[in-house]
């Protein structure tokens, strides 16, 4: 067992986090979220998304959250971009990342971006020519890792040709997303296995959701295998609109906690992390999804 002696968090909850919410958040609570995330020491944010208002409404107001945002220094404020015309309105808003985004499956590639994943991997060539020009570094995403609410179960050597392709095109870091959050943790170390075949272990990063409870274990998992880069959502927000029944992100106060209970390194202040989570909740007037943060409402023993 080799756990990494750190860990570089990428905080989703600005995007993964409120892009399935129902009510319209105003960008004024978006860009105090991010503000506070950053004030609790999380250097990698995902802060908007610049796809089609009418597939995610919620993610509208992209260009004016990072107008909005009193930047800091050492933050990388990142955004998805499916296609060209995102690309170009993430580049006019003045953010530092983009990020595109297939799937393993087919279906859910269809039903999310409205193409095959062949058709996902020729729009990103411009994109990632694009952004190259412009001197930005271009994150991919592949969904679907552990398994599809419409195909089922998906095979490890699937997941590796849509890393290894995204790998190739030019993204300097794949994000292996247990979309449905189905996982369990040997299926989560087979499909790593395989991806690490197609991609190095330290350009992969894993992005589970929890829907069945089983992200921590799976994360555990995957740090044995010496995985160093973790999305996660502060307060466990989120879901994905083309995922129905899916539930949140793991929660980041959840993962902090869990490494540093390891002795892994994060950056992270978990107490102001866990105030931040409760503040967005009562915003969103929706329950913590975070068992760090509704500990730490009842014990203030626990610290970081
Ligand atoms: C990809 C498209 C655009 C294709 O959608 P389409 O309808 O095939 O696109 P189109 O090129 O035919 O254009 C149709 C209309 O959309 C507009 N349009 C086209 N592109 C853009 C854009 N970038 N920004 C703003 N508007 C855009 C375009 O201008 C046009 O407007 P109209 O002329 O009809 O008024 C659409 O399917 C889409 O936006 N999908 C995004 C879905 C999404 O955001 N899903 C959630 C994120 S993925 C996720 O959550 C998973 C992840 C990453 O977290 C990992 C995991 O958990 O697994």
């Amino acid at each position: 067992m080799s756990l990494p002696a750190s860990v570089r968090l990428v905080e989703v909850g600005p995007r993964d986090g409120l892009q399935n919410e129902a009510r319209q958040i105003d960008t004024a609570t978006k860009i105090e979220l991010i503000a506070r995330l950053s004030s609790a020491g999380l250097r990698h944010i995902e802060a908007a998304s610049f796809v089609s208002p009418r597939w995610v409404p919620q993610m509208a107001d992209g260009a004016q959250v990072m107008a909005g945002l009193s930047r800091q220094q050492g933050v990388t404020y990142a955004a998805l971009t499916p296609n060209l015309q995102g690309l170009e309105a993430a580049l006019a808003a003045g953010v530092d990342e983009v990020a595109v985004f297939s799937a393993a499956s087919e279906s859910f590639t269809q039903k999310n971006i409205n193409c095959s994943i062949a058709e996902s991997i020729e729009r990103f060539v411009p994109v990632i020519e694009r952004a190259q020009e412009a001197g930005i570094q271009v994150r991919g995403y592949v969904s679907t890792v552990l398994g599809c609410p419409y195909q089922g179960e998906i095979a490890p050597e699937q997941v590796a040709a849509v890393s290894r392709d995204l790998y190739q095109l030019g993204c300097y870091e794949i994000s292996l997303g247990d979309t449905l959050g189905c996982g369990t943790p040997i299926a989560a170390k087979r499909m790593l296995e395989a991806v690490q075949r197609e991609v190095p272990l330290t350009h992969l990063a894993a992005h589970f959701h929890n829907t069945y409870g089983q992200a921590l274990a799976n994360l555990y998992a995957l740090l044995e295998e010496g995985l160093s880069i973790i999305d996660s959502s502060v307060a466990g927000l989120g879901g994905c609109p083309y995922a129905k029944g899916a539930s949140g992100n793991v929660a980041t106060e959840d993962v902090v906690y869990l490494l540093h209970g390891l002795g892994i390194h994060t950056g992270v202040d978990l107490a102001q992390l866990a105030a931040t989570g409760r503040w967005i909740s009562t915003q969103l007037q929706r329950p913590l999804a975070s068992q760090v943060g509704l500990a730490l409402t009842t014990d203030t023993t626990q610290g970081a």
